[in-house]
């Protein structure tokens, strides 16, 4: 079935229905995900996804802040640290910009955050409350602009996603114009479509392994005897290296925990679908190449066809990057008192598959 709308009738298929709240966040469909197949479509799925090849710039901001927390005895609530670092990655590739901690700014965007979630997840509100929500992100993309158009702008914004953005809607190099709107419609995808996706994968994949002591020891055992001491495991070490059941974790986390539920439990594709076992993706040491393209219907986290995930190769480069050093240089286990059985698995009913309750652990320093 997944072959027959993806592939054989894919053109059929391929635009998304433009119901009344997605029309108003991606102002009238000229966003990425919700614009209508065509040549439009096309350009801003290349121009976006061009930059923001590599994120992992604040991995070693995030290993200072769990020492942190190691020296002063804490518990880590890895959820909050996870979102948190996907959050600030995102924003500083696409917008230029942290949006530092307990900042004015920071309050106001987490704010907005908040209330689209709410609005769009749980489908809270009527058609009033959607508007005034649209108008308070419209007013936060409009400054934004504002400021990369500012002579004296900081550093950090030259050539993150809306400056090049910009760029070339000055030099109106795209085949069709480019109206503001159309910007940030499409930073709305990259903004959205990214953040949420990549911290989850990252959360599950973490969750599943402190359920399974077993897999997160191999998986330590074979990073640190790849890399020994280090400071850090860079996206580059990673890419060069054989790492077989790190890619297997990550690519069993994202079976287990898929938006593709369905066809990523079917128990006449994959035995005993419900647990956790990277060892299904692993034959003869290597890691199976099943390659998440959308070449094989039984796995399909990223989806298939035309519409794919554009924002795959940095996805993948992060959650195998960040959970990678969090196993290579930290030793990790559940609070006191708190078992395996007790860390649960349930998911809230949003659009990404956020689990129910954040997930705390201990680290210890390995290295
Ligand atoms: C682990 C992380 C991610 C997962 C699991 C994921 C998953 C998906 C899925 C399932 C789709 C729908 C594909 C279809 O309809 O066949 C999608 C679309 C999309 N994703 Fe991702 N995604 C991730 C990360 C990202 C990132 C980092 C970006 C970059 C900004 C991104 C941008 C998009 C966009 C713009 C679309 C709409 C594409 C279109 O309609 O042409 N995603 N993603």
């Amino acid at each position: 079935m997944a072959e027959e709308i993806l592939k054989t009738h894919d053109l059929s298929f391929c635009s998304r229905p433009l119901l009344l709240a997605f029309r108003k966040i991606s102002y009238d469909g000229f966003d990425i995900a919700l614009a209508p197949y065509g040549e439009y479509w096309r350009e801003m799925r290349k121009t976006c996804m061009l930059h923001l090849l590599s994120a992992v710039r604040e991995v070693s901001r995030m290993i200072q802040k769990i020492s942190q927390h190691i020296s002063l005895s804490e518990t880590i609530n890895l959820t909050k640290t996870l979102t948190f670092f996907t959050r600030t990655t995102i924003c500083r590739v696409a917008f230029g910009k942290r949006y530092e901690p307990g900042s004015g700014e920071s309050k106001e965007f987490n704010q907005i955050i908040r209330e689209f979630q709410m609005a769009v997840d749980k489908l809270v509100g009527k058609i009033d409350h959607l508007e005034n929500i649209c108008k308070k992100w419209d007013l936060f993309y409009q400054q934004l602009v504002d400021e990369h158009l500012l002579p004296d702008r900081p550093k950090s914004m030259d050539g993150d996603v809306v400056d090049i953005m910009l760029q070339l809607r000055e030099e109106t190099s795209m085949s069709s114009d480019l109206p503001l709107d159309h910007i940030k419609a499409a930073l709305m995808d990259v903004y959205f479509a990214s953040t949420d996706t990549i911290a989850t994968t990252m959360i599950w994949a973490m969750t599943a392994l402190i359920k399974n002591p077993s897999a997160m020891k191999k998986a330590q055992a074979e990073l640190r005897a790849s890399f020994g001491k280090k400071q850090m495991v860079e996206e580059e070490d990673l890419a060069v290296a054989h790492m077989p059941y790190l890619n297997a974790v990550i690519k069993e986390a994202m079976r287990l925990y898929s938006t593709a539920w369905a066809i990523s439990k079917d128990p006449e594709q994959w035995k005993n679908p419900n647990e956790f076992l990277p060892e299904r993706f692993l034959e003869g040491g290597k890691c199976l190449s099943m390659d998440l393209k959308g070449q094989d219907y039984r796995f399909i986290p990223f989806g298939a066809g035309r519409r794919i995930c554009p924002g795959m190769t940095m996805a993948m480069a992060t959650v195998e990057t960040v959970p990678g050093n969090l196993l290579y240089l930290f030793d990790w286990e559940l609070p006191a008192g708190v078992r395996k059985e007790d860390v649960d698995n349930d998911i809230l009913p949003s659009m990404t598959l956020h689990e129910k309750n954040p997930l705390y652990l201990l680290a210890k320093e390995f290295i």
